[in-house]
């Protein structure tokens, strides 16, 4: 059997005054889009960065791809692997936008990145700022370099956060249709949102997130998807509210 692209058990991350993520158990298959939708503050991004190994749990593992990738010496070639946007995009302001992408895909191992770059900037129509400092983009373009530098060489793990926020109608359209085209090639792909409409569309599955907490799944099909997420996350924090009014503490 494959082992799925990513794995969380019982993960837990915790901040000061009960912040942070506890328990996360969650599974995103091979070929498989996950959506990962919550509130502001439910607990994503961090999720998203102790998956990446930029964030060390408490508790619990990560498997990516049936490996303990986060530590102390994780291995490169299996890194290479993985395409991540989270905290924004990253990249060199003074190289121009070409320059950024192929620094990126020699990073990740790519020897002769000219091709791939070309193809990466057709793919998120960069190409009239190829050679313009990345500095002097606007923050959509600056957005689509980075999801461009994480996604050109074909990673088998994708994991982004917000990527649809700063992008145009256009660039929406672009970034989804690359990310069904690779989880049709095989990649697990999970990405954050808070628009449930534009994850909607291409997640096979949707994942809620409360309170640090994983407190269900939504049918992407599901045509009243804003309505049953909302009432999911009512009854969550309900339930909440009476296990610390009942003596518990918070959860
Ligand atoms: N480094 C940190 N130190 C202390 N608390 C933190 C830290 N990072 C996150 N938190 C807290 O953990 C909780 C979850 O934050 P997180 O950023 O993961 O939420 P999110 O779902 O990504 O929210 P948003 O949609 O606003 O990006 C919040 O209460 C946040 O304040």
């Amino acid at each position: 059997m494959t082992e799925p692209a990513i794995r969380a058990e019982r993960v837990t991350r915790c901040f000061r005054a009960g912040a942070g993520i506890h328990d996360v158990d969650l599974t995103v298959g091979e070929g498989e889009i996950v959506a990962l939708v919550g509130l502001n503050g439910a607990g994503k991004t961090t999720l998203l960065r102790v998956l990446l190994g930029m964030l060390r749990a408490d508790a619990g593992r990560v498997l990516l791809r049936g490996r303990v990738l986060a530590g102390d010496s994780p291995p490169a070639a299996e890194w290479a692997r993985v395409g991540q946007f989270v905290d924004g995009a990253p990249g060199y302001p003074e190289l121009t936008v070409r320059q950024n992408l192929v620094s990126s895909a020699r990073l990740r191992g790519v020897g002769d990145p000219g091709a791939i770059v070309d193809s990466a900037m057709r793919t998120f129509a960069l190409e009239p700022y190829a050679d313009r400092r990345l500095r002097v983009l606007s923050l959509g373009n600056r957005q689509r370099v980075g999801l461009a530098a994480a996604l050109q060489h074909s990673p088998s793990v994708v994991v982004l956060d917000e990527p649809g926020n700063a992008l145009d109608p256009r660039g929406v359209i672009l970034l989804r249709e690359h990310l069904v085209g690779l989880a049709g090639a095989g990649a697990g792909v999970l990405v954050s949102s808070h628009h449930l409409d534009e994850v909607a569309r291409i997640a096979d599955r949707i994942v809620v997130m409360n309170g640090g907490r994983v407190i269900g799944e939504l049918p992407p099909g599901g045509s009243e998807l804003e309505r049953a997420f909302f009432e999911a996350v009512r009854l969550d924090d309900e339930s909440a509210q009476d296990a610390t009014s009942e003596g518990g503490g918070p959860r």
